[in-house]
């Protein structure tokens, strides 16, 4: 579980976030939606550690991130994994050491134990027989699977996904999408992804943010979307022609 408690953050004379609270439960898909400029990738930034608020808590289970020790902190680092946009894969290292790359860093592993760990996720996330592949070998759906695997590998209680979908086929899109859902089902994990794909809000979102101009402006879940009277909300999700036609089948009940 994460808290969220009236988070701010600035920069220099600009508000970007303006005092945001939300809870984001353990085991469930929670997705941040908005506006481009709304202060989705800084709210995220502020969950991962990667920025500090001026004002407002972070509570990752019990442990308030702002009264952590740098050691607490960077043992709470180790609790998170990272699914980036683009999939953010090291082009020199081939798809096993994408993967073992976290597991280097943070625990001490023989390499004996960390080549059954890889394999392990590898094959969980459906990836056969590319191990020695290099991303530039691999299909786009399969660098975000070695992408997840990386994230996945340490076992963490945190996963962060920006854009897990950019730049993926519808088809592939969904795969993923549903693939980060049963893996945070699976281990347990509290996951927040940031996208702009509303396939993914109706696919797996089981708590939607949604951000207007830095505020928290509307949550809920994608059932609660079709029946919400936030104007911003609907118009912004409901923009396409396709999804107004979701919202009327959903309303008649179909
Ligand atoms: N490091 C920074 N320094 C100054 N301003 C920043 C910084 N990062 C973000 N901003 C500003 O914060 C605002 C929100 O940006 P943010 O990237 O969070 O939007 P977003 O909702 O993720 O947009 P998009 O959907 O386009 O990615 C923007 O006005 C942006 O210019």
């Amino acid at each position: 579980m994460i808290k969220v408690e009236n988070l701010h953050k600035s920069f220099g004379d600009t508000d970007v976030l303006k005092g945001i609270s939300t809870v984001f439960d353990k085991g469930k898909t929670n997705l941040i939606i908005g506006q481009s400029g709304s202060g989705k990738t800084v709210f995220l930034k502020n969950l991962v550690g990667l920025f500090e608020p001026e004002q407002g808590y972070i509570y990752y289970e019990d442990r308030r991130y702002q009264n952590l020790s740098a050691s607490e902190r960077r043992n709470l680092r180790k609790e998170m994994g990272m699914v980036f946009q683009g999939g953010a894969l090291f082009d020199s290292m081939n798809v096993e050491e994408n993967v073992k790359f976290p597991l280097r860093m943070f625990t001490k592993l023989n390499n004996a134990e960390m080549k059954n760990r890889v394999q392990e996720v590898l094959e969980r996330v459906n990836l056969k027989d590319v191990n020695t592949r290099f991303p530039a070998e691999i299909s786009g759906g399969m660098q975000k699977r070695v992408s997840i695997a990386r994230a996945i590998v340490n076992r963490p209680k945190f996963l962060f996904c920006d854009e897990p979908n950019s730049g993926l086929d519808p088809r592939t899109a969904t795969v993923i999408d549903n693939l980060i859902q049963e893996l945070t089902k699976e281990y347990d994990i509290t996951t927040v992804i940031n996208t702009h794909d509303m396939n993914s809000v109706f696919e797996i979102g089981e708590k939607i943010v949604y951000l207007q101009d830095g505020h928290l402006a509307w949550e809920g879940t994608k059932e609660e979307i079709h029946v919400s009277e936030n104007k911003d909300l609907t118009d912004f999700v409901y923009s396409s022609n396709l999804f107004r036609k979701v919202k009327v089948a959903y309303q008649k009940g179909l």
